[in-house]
Order: structure tokens, then C-alpha cells, then sequence
């Protein structure tokens, strides 16, 4: 498999980020979604390595709020509401990634996930939640099987130090990184860095 992307999730405390800044993760996330426990009214101004894309995290916020982030530094933009293609467009920038989140259950259509083809960098399939995200819960991955499309995906919801080695068994080279979350937090918004740096361990194969 190839080098799978890291991106840790809801990260919104100083000493914390910069503890985080100093594993080697891809993309560090901060949740703009007032009624996520992962809170955060801006990005925090601390420096992060140019090798960690600043993602945030957005639920069919205005795009206004969205550019206003982009502008303050973020290099990518999660999704995780029910933007259409046209609004991801829209977001997108020349220099940030756009991956469009979607929840994932045996309801799910991936013929509705065409038109976004051509427009967003990533999907990322989550758990199915009315709260959108964060919910601790993983879904059955042998859905993913029948995900039809090349754009390749991030796969989230409830990852954890046990089914992490599942999901590195997932053979797709479709799957293009894991985005950790809740499951690694002392409490809402602040990470336990041992346990992601065991996480890590498993992931590179160290
Ligand atoms: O974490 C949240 O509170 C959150 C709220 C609303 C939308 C997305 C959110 N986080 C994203 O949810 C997934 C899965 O997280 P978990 O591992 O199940 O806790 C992840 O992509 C986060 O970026």
C-alpha cells in the first residue's frame, strides 16, 4: 500500500497542537462547527510544519466564513454537511484541497456521489450521524466495496488502536489516508499523544 495519509482531527489547544506538530501526521484538522464538542472560532496562531496541511472543518457553513478561514492559512477544507458540487467549487481555491465527507450506511447511494467528481481532491466516508461527525462509531467497511468511483477516499469514525490494523487490511488503493478523531482525546478537543503515537506506530509499520 502506499504511503497512507494521517490526519488527526479537532484539535483546538495550543500546547496540545504543537505536541501534535511534532509527529509525523499529514493534515491536522480544526472543527468550525459550533455544535461539535470540537469547537474552535479560529485557527489557532501557532506555527505548524509546512508538511501538515491546516484542514478545516466545515457543516454547510457560509461560504463567506469558509473563504475568511482560507485566507487565514488553511490549506485544505473537510465538508461535512450537504454542500452540492456547485458549493464545493465555489469553496475551493488553487491552493486548498477540497474533501467532500459523507456518511456512509447501506442507504447510501454512491451514484449520488458523481457529480462531485472533477471538482473535490477527496471524499472521506464516515459514520451516518445526525451530528454529521465525531461520533466515536465506526461503519461496515465491507460497503466500501462496492464504492465505484477513482477519486480516492480518507476513511474516518471511530478509528481506534484496535480496528486501525483492519482498516490497513482494507486492500483498495482508493484508501489514501485515515483521519483519527475522538477516539484519541483526553477529553472533547484535546488529544492523548502517547496513544496517537502508538497509532502512528501501527500505521508506519514501525
Ligand atoms: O468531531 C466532530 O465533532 C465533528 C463534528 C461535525 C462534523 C465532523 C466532525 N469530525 C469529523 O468526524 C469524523 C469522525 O470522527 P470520529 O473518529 O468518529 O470521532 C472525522 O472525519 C472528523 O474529522
Amino acid at each position: 500500500m502506499n504511503h497512507l495519509k494521517i490526519k488527526v482531527c479537532g484539535m483546538r489547544e495550543p500546547a496540545n497542537i504543537q505536541a501534535l506538530a511534532l509527529l509525523p501526521i499529514d493534515y491536522m484538522g480544526f472543527i468550525f462547527y459550533e455544535k461539535s464538542a470540537r469547537y474552535t472560532p479560529n485557527l489557532p496562531n501557532i506555527s505548524i510544519p509546512a508538511s501538515i496541511k491546516k484542514t478545516g472543518v466545515f457543516v454547510n457553513a457560509e461560504q463567506a466564513m469558509i473563504h475568511k478561514k482560507i485566507a487565514q492559512g488553511l490549506q485544505a477544507v473537510q465538508l461535512h454537511g450537504q454542500e452540492s458540487p456547485m458549493y464545493c467549487e465555489q469553496v475551493k481555491t488553487q491552493r486548498t484541497e477540497i474533501i467532500k465527507a459523507f456518511g456512509i450506511d447501506t442507504s447510501t447511494s454512491w451514484e449520488s456521489l458523481a457529480p462531485y467528481m472533477g471538482i473535490v481532491d477527496y471524499f472521506l466516508f464516515d459514520t451516518s450521524s445526525p451530528q454529521h461527525g465525531g461520533t466515536g462509531r465506526s461503519f461496515n467497511w465491507e460497503l466500501l466495496k462496492a464504492y465505484p468511483y477513482d477519486v480516492p477516499y480518507f476513511l474516518s469514525g471511530g478509528l481506534d488502536l484496535v480496528n486501525i490494523p483492519n482498516a490497513l487490511a482494507i486492500k483498495d488503493e482508493r484508501l489514501i489516508g485515515l483521519d483519527i478523531n475522538s477516539k484519541f482525546e483526553v477529553e472533547p478537543g484535546i488529544k492523548d499523544i502517547d496513544k496517537l503515537q502508538k497509532a502512528l506506530k501501527i500505521i508506519r509499520h514501525e
